[in-house]
Formats: C-alpha cells, sequence, structure tokens
C-alpha cells in the first residue's frame, strides 16, 4: 500500500501559527514578490501567496514587471523593495527573463528580507550550517518528512535537480540532517540506477512523468516537488503513477505546494520581528 503524505494539514498548523502571530503584532508583516515571467506554474504560486498572505493577516504587495523586464530593471526594482522600511520580506519568482540570473540578481535583496533565500549569501550561510532563511521549498520538503515521522540519519536521499531555488539549498538542509545524499541533474547518465538506491526520492526537476515505478526501489518514500502546469490549467507534479511500489508519495496537489507557501509567510511574520 503506497501512502499519501499530505501537506496540507502541515501547511494549516504553519498558517494557523503565522496567525497568531499577526494578531499580536504591532506592525502588520508585508511581503513583496517581485515576478518577471509569465510561467504558469509562477503564476499559480503568486496566486496561492496572495490568498495565503489574506487569510493569515499579512500584507503581500505584488509587482509585476512582466516577462519583457529587463535584469536591471528588476535589479533596480528589488533594491528599492529592500531599503523600503514597510517590507520586511521579499521575494523574486523564477524563471527569470533570458539572460537573467536568480543568483545574481538576489545580491539586491536585504539578506534580513531574504524570505525565500535566494541571495548566495544565504546559500553560503546555510551550507555552512549558519542561521539564514532557507529557501521556502527547500525547508518544505524537510517540514514533510519531519511531519510524517520520515527518519532520515544514515538513509540515502536522492534529490533529482540541482537549482539554486530547491536542489541544492536542500541537498545542505538533509545533509544537516546526517543523510546520505546524491544530487542528480539533466547530465546524470543513469538517473534510475541513482534514484534506485534511495530510502528517499526528491523530485525538482519540472519535468512530468520523469520519476516511474522503475526509478524506485520498493517502499521508497517519494517527495514530489515539481509543480507542472498542463494545458488544462492543471497542475501536475514530477510523479507518474507509483503505487504499489512506492512505500508514500506527495501528491501534487496538496503536497509540497501548501507547505512551501505557508513556510513563506512564516519566514515574513520572523523577518518583521527581527
Ligand atoms: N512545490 C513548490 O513549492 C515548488 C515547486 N517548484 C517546481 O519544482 C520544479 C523544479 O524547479 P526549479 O528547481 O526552480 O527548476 P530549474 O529548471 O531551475 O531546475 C531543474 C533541475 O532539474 C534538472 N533536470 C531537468 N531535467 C532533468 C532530467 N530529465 N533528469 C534529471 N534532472 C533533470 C536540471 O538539471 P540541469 O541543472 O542539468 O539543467 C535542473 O538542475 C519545477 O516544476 C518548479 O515549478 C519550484 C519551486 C517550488
Ligand atoms: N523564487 C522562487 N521560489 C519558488 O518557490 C518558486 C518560484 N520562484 N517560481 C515558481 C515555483 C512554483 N512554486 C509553487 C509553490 C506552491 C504552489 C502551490 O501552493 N500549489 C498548490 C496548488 C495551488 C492552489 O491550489 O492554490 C498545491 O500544490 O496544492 C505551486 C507552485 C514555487 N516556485
Amino acid at each position: 500500500m503506497t501512502g499519501v503524505l499530505s501537506g496540507k494539514d502541515l501547511a494549516a498548523a504553519i498558517r494557523a501559527e503565522a496567525k497568531r502571530a499577526c494578531e499580536g503584532a504591532l506592525v502588520t508583516p508585508r511581503l513583496a514578490v517581485v515576478v518577471a515571467t509569465d510561467d504558469e506554474s509562477s503564476a499559480w504560486y503568486v496566486r496561492s501567496i496572495a490568498a495565503a498572505a489574506a487569510r493569515t493577516g499579512l500584507d503581500c504587495q505584488v509587482v509585476d514587471l512582466g516577462a519583457g523586464a529587463s535584469p536591471e530593471e528588476v535589479e533596480a526594482t528589488l533594491a528599492g523593495l529592500s531599503a523600503e522600511e514597510s517590507v520586511h520580506g521579499l521575494m523574486l519568482q523564477t524563471p527569470l527573463p533570458k539572460g537573467a540570473r536568480l543568483e545574481e540578481l538576489a545580491r539586491a535583496i536585504d539578506p534580513v528580507k531574504d524570505v525565500d533565500g535566494a541571495n548566495p549569501l544565504s546559500l553560503g550561510l546555510l551550507a555552512a550550517g549558519l542561521p539564514a532563511f532557507a529557501p521556502a521549498t527547500a525547508e518544505a520538503v524537510m517540514a514533510l518528512l519531519d511531519h510524517h515521522g520520515v527518519e532520515l540519519p544514515g538513509k540515502t536521499v536522492t534529490v533529482v535537480g540541482r537549482s539554486n531555488v530547491v536542489g541544492k539549498p536542500l541537498a545542505h538542509l538533509l545533509l544537516a540532517r546526517d543523510a546520505t545524499v546524491t544530487v542528480a541533474h539533466s547530465r546524470t547518465a543513469d538517473l534510475a540506477a541513482v534514484t534506485r538506491t534511495a530510502d528517499v526520492v526528491v523530485a525538482a526537476a519540472g519535468r512530468p512523468g520523469l520519476i516511474t515505478a522503475a526509478h524506485l526501489r520498493p517502499g521508497a518514500v517519494v517527495i514530489d516537488v515539481g509543480t507542472n502546469a498542463t494545458e488544462d490549467g492543471g497542475l501536475v507534479g514530477d510523479v507518474a503513477d507509483v503505487s504499489g511500489v512506492a512505500g508514500a508519495v506527495t501528491p501534487v496537489p496538496g503536497g509540497v505546494g501548501p507547505v512551501t507557501t505557508a513556510l513563506l509567510l512564516a519566514h515574513t511574520v520572523e523577518a518583521s520581528r527581527a
């Protein structure tokens, strides 16, 4: 029997705590989200952030520069919002316009407002095991594993994807919890060989159906980070039907996504109290 690792209850609990903190706050925490893409999965995320912020009692300011924005324009916008006292949390949506790199632009995000851990300084601190905001998605994967009682010390974990938003920071968080970590990517010669040895497989490639039953050791725990928009307006992950082989799998929607959104708000509340 393949179990379903829902993120809904966990997300609700994180939001409830953030809400309590907002009710007691002198200043309403404010999150600014900068968008320079027309990507559908980013649009999904921005809508969930705005909706969750409204329910939780945070202010959310979306600054949409359009997919044609220049890197200079994005950088100047981030620098301006970083300097604004009323803004406590600041994030830049990916993907970015052609030629723009997140790790370069995010240097303009003040590290104390870097609630999605995008400034390379945050990633460096995280790698060194020092306090910093982790990208909400990477932290959401850890929170889901903990919430569902998945043990990590000594376990083998394969992360598929090495982006600075998900794969790389997640590898550091897993290492800090004494897992043995393998990071796979598009140049990995034999993906199935490195996923089949893993007790836990995290799929964060943005490729619908990439991970199949043939990629898994029987009983493996599968965390599906992928959020791929379908033509009919739905959302699918990176994991095909693996029921019967996987021990447990996170659903899409309803798995990593809601926890990511909730943690982004929690980070903003925390930043507003610093
Ligand atoms: N649920 C959530 O909260 C979130 C979901 N996402 C989703 O997660 C997915 C990944 O996001 P992100 O990390 O930003 O994406 P990127 O496109 O930045 O990175 C994708 C990574 O996957 C690797 N990859 C691509 N194709 C393959 C393949 N066939 N086999 C093995 N590895 C492959 C790439 O390798 P290489 O480096 O060689 O190019 C790259 O490292 C997307 O679907 C995104 O929408 C992202 C953030 C949050
Ligand atoms: N800098 C950056 N950081 C990101 O974390 C990031 C990004 N850019 N760009 C886009 C992707 C995509 N992403 C999603 C997060 C949550 C849902 C989510 O909450 N989905 C709900 C469904 C949506 C709903 O029902 O409202 C769910 O999975 O249940 C979706 C997509 C984060 N991303």
